[in-house]
């Protein structure tokens, strides 16, 4: 069985439509460069009512020490995904100043961009494999780039992994039945404009999942 994690979450409505859709996992971008950025206080508010029905996920890039405390004291995460170019030494800080799990988001494109997943094994507690974004990009994320999902099979990995990276309901089954993914995650793929989720294609690709 496949699951899910809905990210880039800001408000009830759709944060309502993951929870009922059955998501595993529903995320918060904290950082400031996104159009899905949410204060932590602001998530803390709204992601209360996830709390005990998914696992929160705070989306953080290359974040500094105050942000950390923040993110920890008042979000309180279940998992911290750190999408930028965080080294496990430093993932290892993240999880003692928050007490919170580590999503450990690697850029993929090629073969070669695995080499460092070995060096992770006793950080994350789980790999998000996500594509590079293009050139030039100034998100490290959440811009509906996708790699080529048979780089993943027969691929010997240290811990539970998400594909990420252009899914949406028109190409999930596709993309696990190839990939072999037990988590996924999607951003942009459930929304209707950059940062405005959409609670049907939500339910479309929770439902997709479900059947996958
Ligand atoms: O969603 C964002 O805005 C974002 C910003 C900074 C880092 C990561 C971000 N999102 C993550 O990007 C991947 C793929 O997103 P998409 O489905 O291709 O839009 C996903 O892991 C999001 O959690």
């Amino acid at each position: 069985m496949t699951l899910a994690k809905i990210c880039g979450l800001t408000t009830p409505e759709t944060l309502d439509a993951a929870l009922h859709g059955g998501a595993a996992f529903v995320g918060a971008v904290v950082f400031e460069k996104s159009p899905r950025h949410i204060p932590p206080l602001h998530a803390a508010t709204l992601f209360d009512r996830a709390r005990g029905k998914a696992k929160i996920v705070a989306v953080l890039v290359d974040p500094d020490d105050a942000l950390l405390t923040e993110v920890g004291l008042i979000l309180r995460p279940d998992l911290i995904q750190l999408h930028g170019h965080e080294t496990p030494q430093r993932a290892a800080e993240v999880r003692r100043l928050t007490g919170a799990g580590i999503i450990k988001a690697l850029p993929i494109r090629t073969e070669a961009d695995f080499a460092s997943v070995p060096e992770w094994a006793d950080v994350a507690d789980h790999l998000l494999f996500d594509a590079k974004p293009p050139e030039g990009s100034s998100l490290p994320g959440g811009v509906g780039a996708s790699f080529d999902w048979s780089l993943m099979q027969n691929r010997a990995l240290p811990a539970c992994w998400f594909l990420a990276g252009g899914l949406e309901p028109q190409n999930i089954t596709e993309a696990v039945r190839i990939s072999g993914a037990p988590l996924v995650d999607v951003s942009s793929g459930v929304e209707s404009a950059p940062g405005v989720k959409d609670p049907d294609l939500i339910h479309a690709f929770l439902e997709a999942v479900s059947r996958s």
